[in-house]
């Protein structure tokens, strides 16, 4: 099939760089000009494994990328994965798929077939129906049922995994105004859909969005559900870790996403949670559960500090913080809670020298007073303390002799020669 995809960030490159590689004529339609020509010139605009193979098989036969919304007249479909970001309140902004919207209606106004848009942005119910359908009918001229048809296609690729994620998942979730827009969409997945193990979920738009958004909540839940259960088990001194284990053995529940430690941070939880939250206000409902699911999160990188604190004086101590991104396997630092960790630290009166494999040129800019060591070694050398934020691999059995005082405190359980240490204390266990 020819798809024309909107937005070329993660989610946009993952999904036109696997559409091409499922067969299909695949064009980006992209704003930035850099992201275009990196693209056109076979190469990945960010770092996902198995992207970059993928496009430089593929740029240049079936698929390319341009700034002009024209491309989608030759298309089928369109998908939009555009941001959605936060407004100050924490509420979804919706500028941006706004603004998209009515470039791609203006464009589709010179296309004389129908037209398939499929929103697969994160976006609240409503948003489909009742924003993106007529700014694209009031652009294009075309009618949604008539010669338009609305889908809405959320995603639920991780960063990191981006590739296999979105091509071996446990599900895929169409929501569509129509039979026929359903069945162009189970065309297109086929070769997705009719693997044993991805389930195919056909609902309405509005089901659609949600799922999205319930999914993100359950997921964050059930972190902070870990790490309540494990500031507790720490207060009667027992390992949550062991506790979480078993329990994770009823399948009701399942053994993933137990990790107890400095909470969930990242692009997506964090303004998922809180346009979920403010969506629901909106709509008159108190989501208290979802509230305190927040509040847990955010409490968690001023215990590790406090924990340290017991251990150390804070005032001009010098502190290793050991790792910088929001999860492994990625230098993305948005909402990661490393950098809570450090503000807390600097607060106290605490010199900050950090460490993380990828990410510390994100942080740097931000961070200019923090120091940056080499290696993890280069951070721990004559520290008087030490915290984990990140669990990066290579964090597992460290030395820690050339710290002044062997104090660790661990948000993220590595592994660690607990021998060798004066102090080590998990933040959950
Ligand atoms: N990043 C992730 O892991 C996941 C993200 N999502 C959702 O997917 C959506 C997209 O997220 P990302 O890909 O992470 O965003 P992103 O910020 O990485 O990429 C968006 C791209 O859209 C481009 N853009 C902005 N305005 C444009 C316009 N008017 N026309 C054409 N291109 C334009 C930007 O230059 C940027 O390259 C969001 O709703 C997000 O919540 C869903 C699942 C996973
Ligand atoms: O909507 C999105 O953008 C995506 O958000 C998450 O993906 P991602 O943010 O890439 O990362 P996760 O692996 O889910 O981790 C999120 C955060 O939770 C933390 N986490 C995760 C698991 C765990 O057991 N404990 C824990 O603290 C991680 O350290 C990280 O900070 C979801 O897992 C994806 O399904 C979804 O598509």
């Amino acid at each position: 099939m020819h798809v024309s995809i909107v937005g070329s960030g993660y989610v946009g490159t993952t999904v036109a760089a696997c559409l091409a590689d499922l067969g299909h004529e695949v064009v980006n339609i992209e704003i930035d000009q850099e992201i275009v020509d990196t693209i056109n010139a076979g190469e990945a605009p960010i770092h996902e494994s198995g992207l970059a193979d993928r496009i430089a098989e593929h740029a240049g036969t079936n698929l390319r990328a341009t700034t002009d919304y024209a491309a989608v007249r030759e298309t089928d479909l369109t998908f939009l994965c555009l941001p959605t970001p936060q407004a100050e309140d924490g509420s979804l902004d919706l500028a941006v798929m706004r603004a998209g919207s009515e470039s791609l209606g203006r464009a589709l106004a010179a296309k004389a077939d129908d037209h398939l848009v499929v929103v697969k942005s994160t976006v609240l119910p409503g948003t489909t129906e009742d924003v993106v359908g007529p700014i694209l009918e009031d652009e294009s001229g075309k009618r949604v049922g008539d010669d338009l048809e609305l889908a809405m296609n959320p995603e639920f690729l991780r960063m990191g995994t981006a590739v296999t994620d979105f091509l071996e998942p446990d599900k895929v979730v169409v929501g569509a105004t129509s039979e026929d827009a359903a069945a162009t969409l189970r065309e297109l997945y086929a070769p997705i859909v009719d693997r044993e193990a991805t389930d195919l979920v056909e609902t309405d738009i509005r089901e659609a969005e949600l799922i999205k958004y319930a999914n993100n909540a359950f997921l964050a839940s059930k972190v902070s559900l870990v790490n309540e259960l494990g500031n507790i088990a720490k207060e009667y001194g027992a390992d949550a870790y062991e506790v979480l284990e078993a329990v994770g053995l009823d399948d009701r529940i399942s053994e993933r996403f137990m990790r107890s430690g400095l909470g969930w941070g990242g692009s997506c939880f964090p303004k998922d949670v809180d346009a979920l939250r403010a969506g629901a206000r909106e709509q008159g409902y108190d989501p208290a559960l979802l509230d305190a699911v927040v509040a847990i999160n955010d409490a968690q990188p001023r215990r590790l500090v406090d924990s340290l604190a017991a251990h150390v004086d804070l005032e001009g101590a010098r502190i290793a913080v050991l790792g910088l991104s929001f999860k492994p396997g990625t230098d993305d630092i948005r909402k990661s809670r490393a950098l809570d960790v450090i503000e807390y630290l600097q607060d106290r009166g605490a010199a900050v020298v950090a460490y993380d494999p990828v990410a510390m040129e994100n942080v740097r800019p931000k961070y200019p007073e923090v120091e940056y060591a080499e290696s993890a070694a280069a951070a721990l050398a004559d520290a008087d303390g030490a915290v984990v934020a990140t669990d990066w691999p290579e964090f597992d059995d460290l030395a820690f002799d050339g710290m002044v005082q062997r104090v660790v405190v661990d948000g993220r359980r590595i592994d660690v020669d607990e021998e060798s240490l004066e102090v080590y204390e998990g933040l959950t266990w």
